[in-house]
């Protein structure tokens, strides 16, 4: 499936990061894993753009920070917090990638990015984005007594996770250096965690509280960096019709107006699989020759390079959805 020399853009969803437990040691062990299934495509020539999401790690980052003695030790910001995870995972990934490819001895950089917002995005009215660990719905109660401020969802029938707003990406302000990058045969760890948000006020850029969502900051790259290829590994092989239900079916081609549909009528969990699925539909909307694949970390290391198995979003309609 892949062809040598492409440009793919690589969105690494939470389990490939942080499979086990929020240790170190855990998640070294994932990511040495993920690894290894990315240098499999460093090998075959493709040019790399890897971004990852951040939420439970940022979320962590954030209650130990709410652990500590705020009067010699006070919390930092949500934005300063996105970008120190984009450090710690881009140390990581870069660390492990090196390790696999010691043959070849890649350059590889991680480039700290900011993803401008606007300041008017309704999405701070109303947080969207899980972040930090899973909790029941009776130690939500308790947490709510501790801080009324704070606020909690289900996260897709998984457990509850506080949420944070989570504002759309309108521009990635490092494209210029990620290009210049990508250009020069670096393989580029970007984007991480959606990019610290920031935003203009009285003329200056600031950094704002929120998590913006990695799906959507990675089609925006994928789009200005011409990708040939968005690529979206999550703890799924496919987008389901009907999912886990009795008629669950495997969707393996999607075109636009599919995607369409499957946005507008519910079937996608709204804090999982609906960002990846509009992600992909914006990215082949925007490059009409290029594709978009949904699929898990196991089934990219797992089935032959020729032969990935997953959901390809493309410009083709199948008709299987509509
Ligand atoms: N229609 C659907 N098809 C497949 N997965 C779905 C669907 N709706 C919701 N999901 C859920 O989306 C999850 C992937 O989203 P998420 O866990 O947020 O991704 P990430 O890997 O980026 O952390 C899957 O594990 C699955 O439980
Ligand atoms: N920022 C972000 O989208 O993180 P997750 O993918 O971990 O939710």
């Amino acid at each position: 499936m892949f062809d040598m020399e492409k440009t793919i853009v690589v969105a690494l969803g939470g389990n490939a990061i942080l499979a086990k437990d929020a240790s170190y040691e855990a998640q070294k062990v994932a990511i040495n894993r993920t690894a290894k299934s990315l240098a499999r495509l460093v090998r075959k020539g493709n040019r790399l753009v890897i971004t990852h999401g951040n939420g439970p790690q940022v979320g962590n980052l954030l209650l130990q920070q709410l652990a500590a003695d705020s009067s010699s030790n006070p919390a930092l910001p949500l934005d300063t917090l996105g970008a120190m995870t984009q450090g710690s995972i881009g140390y990581w990934l870069a660390n492990s990638l090196a390790n696999e490819l010691t043959d070849i001895k890649p350059s590889i950089a991680t480039v700290i990015t900011q993803t401008e917002v606007s300041s008017d995005d309704q999405a701070f009215n109303d947080p969207t984005k899980p972040i930090g660990p899973f909790y029941s719905e009776s130690e939500v109660a308790q947490l709510r007594q501790g801080n009324p401020n704070f606020q909690y969802k289900d996260d897709s029938g998984r457990g509850w996770r506080r949420v944070v707003p989570s504002p759309q990406p309108i521009r990635i302000r490092e494209i210029d250096t990620i290009k210049k990058l990508v250009n020069n045969q670096v393989i580029v760890i970007a984007g991480g965690g959606g990019g610290i948000p920031v935003t203009y006020r009285n003329g200056q850029l600031v950094g704002v509280e929120g998590v913006i969502d990695k799906d959507l900051t990675s089609a925006k790259l994928a789009e200005q960096l011409q990708a040939d290829e968005l690529l979206i590994l999550t703890s799924v092989d496919h987008v389901f019709l009907n999912y886990r239900k009795s008629n669950q079916i495997e969707l393996d081609n999607l075109g636009i107006e599919d995607a369409e549909v499957l946005i507008s009528n519910g079937e996608l969990g709204a804090g999982s699989m609906l960002p990846k699925v509009m992600a992909a539909k914006s990215f082949v909307e925007k490059r009409p020759h290029a594709r978009a694949i949904i699929t898990s970390l196991d089934n990219l290391s797992q089935n032959s390079d020729e032969q990935i198995d997953g959901t390809i979003i493309s410009n083709v309609s199948t008709g299987k959805v509509l």
